[in-house]
C-alpha cells in the first residue's frame, strides 16, 4: 500500500499549455503527491509541439480538446495504480492556461450526465465537441476582431476599463467572434463553450461548469467591477453567447459534487466538492500565498509578472482580472508570450541542449553583460508586439552575433529588464519590503533566478513545488469547503510552509542595472518605431 493511503487532503489540478498536473494536500496544507502527463512526451499521436499545434499562416495556434481529456485518463489511472486512496478526497479545484476555448457541441451535457465507469473518458467524449482543436493563448490571428470589439465600445481603453483590458488576440471573446464568422456552422452547433478551466471543471461535475470571475477576465467580455458580461461586448462578438456561456460565479464557488463516473470508477466520495476552476496565473496567486507590495514571476511556457491591487487602474497594457481569492480586490498581469521555449531554443543552440550548461555562461559572465543588450522575440512578443531577435553592444550599435555565453546573459537580462520596466509602466515600484515570488519550470534554475533578484534589486522566494497553479488549487478547494462560513482565504493557508529564500540581489547589482534599463527601454523604443512606425 501506497505511503499516502488514508490521509484526508483536496486536489489540486493544472491543465497548462505542456502538461497536465495534479498535487494532493493535506489537511496540514503539505503536498503529498504529485504527477504529471506531458503531451509531447506521453501523447506522441497528437504530434503537439510544446502542447500546439501552430497553423501555417504562423498565427493560429490551437490544442486537441481530445489530447486533454485523454491525458486526464491517463494521470487517473497512474494515480489509481499508485495506489492512491481517493475515499479521502474532500474538495478538488483547478486551474487551466487562460484564455484557450472549448465548444461543446449540441447533445454533449447528455452525454457528461450518463458516462460509464467502464470505459475511459476520452472513449466517450469523441463526438461532443463542435470543433476539435480549440484556439490557445498563443493564437494570434484575431487582429481584425479585436479592431471591431474595440470599435463597438468606444476604443481602446473604452473596453479596458470595462473589461481590464484593450482588445488582445489571444483573448476569448475574439476568438469565438473568428469562430462564429469563419465557422458560422459549428457555432450554431455549440451548445455551451467553456474556458479551459471550466471544461476540465465540467469534467469532473459531469455537467457544464460556469466560467469563474477571475479566468473570466481574460475573455474581454466579463465586467470588472459589477462582473456581468457585457451586453455590447456579447453582441460585438456573435449572436447568443450568453447563453453559450453561462452565468460566471465567484471563484471560491462550490459548482457541485464530483459526478458518479468518478465514484464508480476511482473510488472518489459521492460528497466530494468541485469547486469552481479558474486561471492558471491565478490559481498561481493563491498558491504563493501573495501579499499586496509582493511581486509574483511565473516562468511557465508563458513568463508572466502579477500583482496583488485593490483598485483596477486599466491601461493600454497589460490586464486587470478579478482577484481569485478576494472578490473585492482585483489582480494586474502582464504576459510575455517568449518564455521558457525561447529560453529553451538558445540553451539548444548555445549550450548543448542542457540546463546546465547555459548555467555556466550566467556564472561566468558579469552582471550587465560588458553593456551587451539583447531582446528574443522568435514568436510575435505580446509585451511589447516585437518579432525578431535584436542585439545591441555597448555602444547600442545592431550586431548581428554575440558569443554563446554573452547571448545567454543577455537572453535573461533581457527577459527580466522588460519584466521590470513594463511592471513600472502600470505604476508598480519596488519598495524595500518588496519580494519577488518565483514560480514555473524556470524557477528551478538558481542561476536564472539570481540575475531576476539582481535585476529587479529585490529577493526572490520560492515555494516547495515550481507547480505553484496546482497547490493554489488545492488550497482555493479548502477554501472553497470553508467558504460556507465565511472565512477569509488567509486564514485558510495560514498554515502553509513559507516562501523560502532562493537569491538575494548581488552588492552593487542596483547601479549595474540602473542605466542598463533606461538602456534597454530606450533600444525598446527604437526597434518599436523601426518595425511599426512612430505613434501618433
Ligand atoms: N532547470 C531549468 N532551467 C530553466 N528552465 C527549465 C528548467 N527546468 C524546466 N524548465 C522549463 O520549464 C518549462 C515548463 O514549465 P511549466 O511551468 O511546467 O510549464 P507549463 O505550466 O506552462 O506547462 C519547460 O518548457 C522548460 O523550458
Ligand atoms: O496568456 C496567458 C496569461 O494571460 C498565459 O500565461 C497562459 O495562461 C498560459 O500559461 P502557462 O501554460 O504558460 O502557465
Amino acid at each position: 500500500m501506497a505511503d499516502h493511503a488514508g490521509r484526508r487532503c483536496c486536489l489540486g489540478w493544472d491543465f497548462s499549455t505542456q502538461q497536465v498536473k495534479v498535487v494532493a494536500v493535506d489537511a496540514e496544507l503539505n503536498v503529498f503527491y504529485e504527477d504529471s502527463v506531458h503531451f509531447d512526451r506521453d501523447l506522441l499521436e497528437f504530434g503537439t509541439q510544446g502542447g500546439v499545434h501552430v497553423h501555417e499562416d504562423g498565427l493560429t495556434v490551437t490544442s486537441p480538446v481530445l489530447m486533454w481529456v485523454q491525458a486526464l485518463d491517463i494521470i487517473l489511472e497512474k494515480m489509481k495504480a499508485s495506489g492512491f486512496d481517493f475515499s479521502q478526497v474532500l474538495a478538488l479545484s483547478g486551474a487551466g492556461q487562460q484564455h484557450g476555448s472549448v465548444y461543446w457541441k449540441a447533445g454533449a451535457s447528455q452525454v457528461l450526465t450518463s458516462l460509464s465507469p467502464d470505459l475511459l473518458l476520452h472513449e466517450q467524449l469523441q463526438a461532443c465537441f463542435s470543433i476539435s482543436d480549440c484556439p490557445v493563448w498563443m493564437d494570434s490571428s484575431t487582429t481584425a476582431q479585436c479592431r471591431q470589439l474595440e470599435a463597438t465600445v468606444g476604443g481602446a481603453q473604452a473596453l479596458s476599463c470595462l473589461t481590464g483590458s484593450r482588445a488582445y488576440e489571444r483573448f476569448t471573446g475574439n476568438q469565438i467572434a473568428k469562430l462564429y464568422q469563419q465557422n458560422p456552422e459549428a457555432y450554431a452547433h455549440t451548445e455551451r463553450i467553456s474556458l479551459v478551466s471550466s471544461f476540465a471543471a465540467s469534467l469532473f461535475l459531469g455537467s457544464h461548469s460556469p466560467i469563474d470571475y477571475s479566468d473570466g477576465s481574460g475573455m474581454n467580455l466579463l465586467r470588472i467591477q459589477d462582473k456581468v458580461w457585457s451586453q455590447a461586448c456579447l453582441g460585438a462578438c456573435a449572436p447568443h453567447l450568453e447563453e453559450k456561456l453561462g452565468l460566471p460565479v465567484p471563484s471560491c464557488s462550490v459548482v457541485g459534487a464530483i459526478s458518479s463516473y468518478f465514484v464508480q470508477r476511482y473510488g472518489f466520495p459521492p460528497a466530494c466538492k468541485v469547486v469552481a476552476f479558474t486561471g492558471d496565473n491565478p490559481a498561481s496567486l493563491a498558491g504563493m500565498r501573495l501579499e499586496e507590495g509582493d511581486i509574483a514571476v511565473s516562468l511557465g511556457t508563458s513568463d508572466t509578472l502579477f500583482l496583488w491591487l485593490q483598485e483596477p487602474r486599466p491601461t493600454l497594457e497589460g490586464h486587470i482580472f478579478c482577484n481569485p481569492v478576494d472578490p473585492q480586490h482585483y489582480m494586474a498581469l502582464l504576459c510575455f508570450k517568449n518564455g521558457s521555449l525561447m529560453r529553451e531554443k538558445i540553451r539548444d543552440e548555445m549550450a548543448s541542449s542542457s540546463w546546465s550548461e547555459f548555467s555556466k555562461a550566467l556564472q561566468s559572465t558579469e552582471m550587465g553583460n560588458s553593456g551587451n543588450l539583447g531582446f528574443y522575440f522568435d514568436v510575435m512578443e505580446i509585451t511589447p508586439e516585437i518579432i525578431g531577435r535584436h542585439r545591441f553592444s555597448a555602444e547600442n550599435h545592431e550586431v548581428s552575433a554575440f558569443p554563446w555565453d554573452v547571448e545567454i546573459r543577455a537572453l535573461i537580462e533581457g527577459q527580466f529588464m522588460a519584466k521590470k520596466i513594463h511592471a513600472e509602466g502600470l505604476g508598480y515600484r519596488v519598495m524595500p519590503k518588496t519580494k519577488i515570488l518565483a514560480t514555473g519550470g524556470a524557477s528551478h534554475n538558481r542561476d536564472i533566478l539570481q540575475v531576476l533578484a539582481d535585476v529587479f534589486g529585490t529577493p526572490v522566494y520560492v515555494i516547495d513545488t515550481a507547480n505553484s497553479a496546482c497547490v493554489g488549487s488545492a488550497y482555493r478547494a479548502f477554501h472553497g469547503l470553508a467558504a460556507g462560513t465565511d472565512v477569509p482565504f488567509s486564514e485558510v493557508v495560514k498554515l502553509a510552509p513559507n516562501p523560502r529564500l532562493a537569491a538575494a540581489p548581488t552588492p552593487g547589482a542596483s547601479q549595474v542595472y540602473e542605466a542598463l534599463l533606461q538602456r534597454y527601454a530606450m533600444l525598446e523604443q527604437r526597434i518599436l518605431t523601426q518595425t511599426r512606425g512612430p505613434l501618433e
